[in-house]
């Protein structure tokens, strides 16, 4: 397995980088079909609307809390920072009893991933907003669990993404400078950490950001499938 030239060239004289951090809903799973109907429960346990996929995709990225908060607010930001967390509580109970009954029914890997994930043989870590009560047995279902040699959730450290705290942890767990480390993710959450962590990154372009396009948080580099990040 080899790394495409622009890889290469970054990385030289080492082959390529030495550590992958990867981002899960929206890089490796397009996994809005399973929390939007899991968003959906919640709001129709309230005797609310459902959403739907489109809207869900947008709120999806910073962790299970900020997108039952989006939820309840349809979207309004300010609204959902504002919401008391007396009134995410019985929300959120009634998200997880949905979520986890259905964390793998209408989920899949994008194209490209399952492949790549074999053909990439140098360290990996997860590096998710994704609270670990969903992450793990999702991994497993998907068969994963043993790719990663580190799986970090949305509740696992005291910051998540955008924070660069994840990825540097991540970097000083694996023995890596950040200058050897290669970040991969849909959104402007998993650049933003990047560049704040000074570590390269890559943005997928398939995945949810929000409904903005990701080039304009000035990942190193885009593709539009993780084969193309390779050699051939
Ligand atoms: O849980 C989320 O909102 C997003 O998770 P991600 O960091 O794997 O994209
Ligand atoms: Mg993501």
């Amino acid at each position: 397995m080899g790394w495409n030239a622009a890889l290469k060239a970054h990385f030289a004289p080492a082959a390529g980088p030495q550590l992958l951090l990867l981002d899960l809903d929206g890089t490796l799973i397009d996994s809005v079909p399973d929390l939007a109907a899991a968003v959906d429960a919640m709001l129709l346990g309230l005797q609310r609307m459902p959403a739907g996929e489109e809207k869900v995709s947008h709120w999806v990225g910073n962790g299970a809390d900020v997108l039952i908060r989006r939820a309840l607010c349809a979207g309004d930001e300010q609204a959902a920072v504002a919401l008391a967390a007396d009134d995410v509580t019985p929300a959120r109970a009634l998200f997880d009893a949905a979520y986890l009954q259905a964390l793998h029914h209408a989920t899949g890997a994008y194209p490209g991933v399952s492949e790549w994930l074999q053909r990439v043989t140098i360290p990996k870590v997860l590096i998710t907003n994704k609270p670990r009560l969903f992450t793990l047995p999702l991994l497993a279902s998907l068969g994963w669990s043993d790719y990663f040699v580190q799986i970090l959730c949305g509740d696992d450290l005291a910051e998540k993404k955008p924070s660069p705290m994840p990825l540097l942890h991540a970097c000083q767990a694996q023995n890596v400078t950040p200058q050897q480390a290669l970040m991969i993710g849909d959104s402007r959450n998993d650049i933003q950490a990047a560049k704040a962590a000074g570590i390269a990154s890559v943005a997928v372009t398939y995945g949810y950001n929000h409904g903005e396009d990701i080039a304009a948080s000035k990942p190193d580099w885009t593709v539009e499938n993780l084969l193309q990040l390779l050699a051939g």
